[in-house]
């Protein structure tokens, strides 16, 4: 069934709402359970569409896989094969964390190339170079990544050209295992990182420096279950916190982590906005147009480019103009086309774009084209006078568990309907 989401907009957010656990920690932890021998139970996992996939994944590959109201309980005892070439792998960029962990419990691994967001070209020369420093051999053909390592996994110091989240972690994924020490140098640094390495050593692993540059890994024999929670979702937050920002509201947002949110907690308090933290909360309140800022998204500790396209949106309506220079993809864009259609005043040029603030957006139909750039739309729909409709609502439900729902709890008149397909579409 396609879906779209309706929103009729102008209503300050206000209210009191939870964010789940991590997309990009939960991604790369679920494939990290192929090391374990023994049972994981993984716990404050959201209930979004990348979750379920490598769910489906790992129940093919021969995994015991359990999950309900948040918490995953995964065997992988009896994983059958290394060849991962369903369709279901290219439906999602994470899928390329089953390289570095099947390589390291098996010595060799297949899997179709990852897909995700089209925000830009996202070669994994990193990795692959990574898991060859490593000692394996590594192909790609035929749409397909192809590994082995017939003389075992070997550590080594690994530089890393670019900070890479996913070349960081799969590289940690492949190297727990193997003999001697791996150091990776110029390592990211996000919070999900951290969060694996901290997965990984309650597995039995041995890592230091995780949440630094350099990482340094001492191989061991093999990893055991456990149990773990998931830290909370750093891009929700962030997303509700623009939301209640955008919508000139007051929310408060429970379960986070406010340390992760720094870059743009302070974005917003230049801005104008008013931001309180408690131990586990942060509280938003704006009751005038934002002033504008200059945003350069950057690795963590900066501006996170998947929180880019939600804040162009809040600055569309901000007090003169800005600039945002996204320097991490080449092609993360492509919400602003959409959101001009509902009153922005927005140029680009290459990886720069200029806000002139306007007073007010006007609600339209639009069309997510990935999935920040739905939650984007979502931000410009709440903020808008008028109706916003959103096609393509599945990159949405990719990434945010329920957001319609929590939305609405704070007021919001959101909800989602099923597209009729009328005769139009079937135009060109
Ligand atoms: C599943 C997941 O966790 N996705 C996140 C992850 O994506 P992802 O892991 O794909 O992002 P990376 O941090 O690897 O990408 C950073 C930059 O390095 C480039 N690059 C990356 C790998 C490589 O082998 N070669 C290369 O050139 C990329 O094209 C990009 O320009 O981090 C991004 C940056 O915080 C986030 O936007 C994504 O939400
Ligand atoms: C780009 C993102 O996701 P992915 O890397 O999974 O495509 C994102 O979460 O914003």
């Amino acid at each position: 069934m396609t879906e779209k989401i309706v929103i009729n907009g102008g209503i300050p957010l206000k209210g009191t709402i939870e964010v789940t656990g991590a997309k990009n920690a939960a991604v790369a932890i679920l494939p990290a359970t192929i090391l374990a021998r023994g049972v994981c139970v993984i716990e404050n996992l959201p209930n979004i569409a990348d979750v379920l996939i490598i769910k489906r994944i790992l129940a093919e590959i021969g995994a015991e896989v359990e999950f309900e109201d948040g918490t995953m309980t995964v065997d992988t005892t009896n994983i059958n094969t290394s060849k991962v070439t369903m369709n279901l792998v290219k439906k999602m960029r994470a899928s390329y964390y089953l390289l570095g962990a099947l390589l390291s419990r098996f010595g060799d691994a297949e899997i179709n190339l990852p897909g995700g967001c089209t925000i830009g070209e996202r070669p994994i020369d990193l990795h692959i170079k990574g898991m060859q420093a490593l000692g394996a051999n590594v192909k790609t053909e035929y749409g397909r990544v192809v590994a082995n390592a017939p003389d075992g996994l070997r550590g080594c110091d690994i530089y890393m050209d670019k900070v890479s989240v996913g070349a960081t972690i799969n590289v940690m994924l492949a190297s727990v295992c193997a003999e001697g020490q791996t150091s990776i140098i110029n390592a990211a640094k996000e919070p999900h990182v951290v969060d694996v390495a901290n997965f990984l050593v309650c597995m039995g692993a041995k890592i230091k420096g995780a949440g630094t540059d350099v990482i340094r890994i001492t191989g061991v024999k093999q990893l055991h279950g456990c149990n773990y929670s998931i830290i909370p979702d750093q891009i929700e937050t962030g997303t509700f916190m623009i939301a209640a920002a955008a919508t000139r509201g007051d929310v408060t947002i429970k379960n986070v982590i406010p340390t992760h949110m720094e870059a743009l907690t302070a974005k917003l308090e230049e801005m104008g906005v008013t931001i309180q933290e408690g131990a586990d909360f942060i509280r938003v309140t704006c009751d005038k147009r934002p002033k504008a800022v200059k945003i350069n998204t950057m690795p963590y500790p900066g501006f996170p480019t998947d929180l880019q396209q939600p804040a162009t949106v809040l600055l569309s309506t901000a007090q003169g103009t800005s600039m945002i220079t996204e320097t991490i993809f080449e092609s993360r864009f492509k919400h602003i086309k959409e959101i001009r259609r509902m009153g922005a005043q927005i140029t680009t040029e290459d990886r720069v774009a200029v806000v002139e603030g306007v007073e007010r957006l006007t609600g339209a139909p639009v069309s997510a084209t990935d999935l920040r750039a739905g939650a984007a739309l979502i931000v410009a729909g709440l903020m808008a006078d008028g109706t916003t409709e959103i096609q393509n609502v599945k990159y949405i439900d990719r990434g945010y568990d329920h957001i319609e729902d929590k939305m609405r709890k704070l007021g919001a008149d959101i909800r989602r309907e099923e597209v009729v397909h009328t005769e139009d579409d079937d135009l060109y």
